[in-house]
């Protein structure tokens, strides 16, 4: 088992005059190839906590380390590379580009790090597995929300990332889509060895061998029947 993501007693405190909010400390370690599922009532915390780990949202207090790291003591640059190399993002509201094509939206880590390797046939390969070939020249206006989900799932996996952070990614599709997307990311990701953080609501696609969280009120638990994370 290989260690690639662990928090120590992380805290998200959020005090504004509309609402006060605390992630209470966590810790939590992610091994390398494994899917883990974050349940949880709207409020609960789960983006906050997603954010952290993904290294787009300091803690209040508390350690972040990628491959024994501390992240956020690294320098801005470093954590974008990382970010940018070894992470991968699939969000509820796909996060395409609406100007760019399907294969423009795919290629653009590339903009970011230009020693990222994405050519014709790596997008070629994903977006046959991903069943999206034929609209590589699309722009996501002309897209249903299924395929735009795919297309941002080719994006987060072209730069052979160590970690995917899935949060909601199914949340604006219909029921059907919805199972099905959910299935091909959780698919491509253990074809490939990668870690899955996602936020799910998908009872029916979660699978004994997966590791459950529960969040309630800024506090995560392991689900009951599972070993210590
Ligand atoms: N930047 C912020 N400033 C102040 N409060 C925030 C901020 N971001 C989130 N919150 C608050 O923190 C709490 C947890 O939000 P979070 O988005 O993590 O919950 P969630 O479980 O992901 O919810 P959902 O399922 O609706 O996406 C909420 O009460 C939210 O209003």
């Amino acid at each position: 088992m290989t260690l690639l993501i662990k928090t120590n007693n992380i805290c998200k405190k959020y005090n504004s005059n509309i609402n006060q909010f605390q992630l209470k400390p966590t810790s939590i370690s992610f091994e390398k190839g494994k899917i883990y599922i974050i349940k949880g009532r709207s409020g609960s915390g789960k983006s906050t906590l997603l954010n952290i780990i993904g290294g787009i949202d300091r803690p209040t207090s508390g350690t972040v380390f990628f491959n024994n790291e501390s992240f956020y003591d690294l320098s801005d640059n470093k954590q974008s590379e990382i970010r940018n190399k070894n992470f991968g993002f699939v969000f509820q509201s796909f996060n395409l580009i609406p100007e760019l094509t399907a294969k423009d939206n795919i290629s653009l880590p590339k903009h970011f790090n230009k020693n990222i390797n994405i050519n014709d046939n790596k997008i070629n390969r994903i977006a046959e597995e991903l069943g999206i070939k034929h609209l590589l020249n699309s722009k996501p206006f002309q897209l249903s929300g299924g395929e735009q989900q795919r297309i941002a799932i080719a994006r987060a996996l072209i730069t052979t990332p160590e970690i995917i952070f899935a949060d909601e990614p199914t949340g604006n599709l219909d029921n059907l889509n919805s199972q099905n997307v959910a299935k091909l990311l959780i698919d491509l990701v253990s074809n490939r060895n990668v870690t899955l953080i996602l936020v799910t609501h998908e009872e029916n696609l979660i699978k004994h061998q997966h590791t459950k969280f529960f969040m309630h009120d800024g506090e995560l638990k392991l689900e009951e029947g599972e070993d210590d994370a």
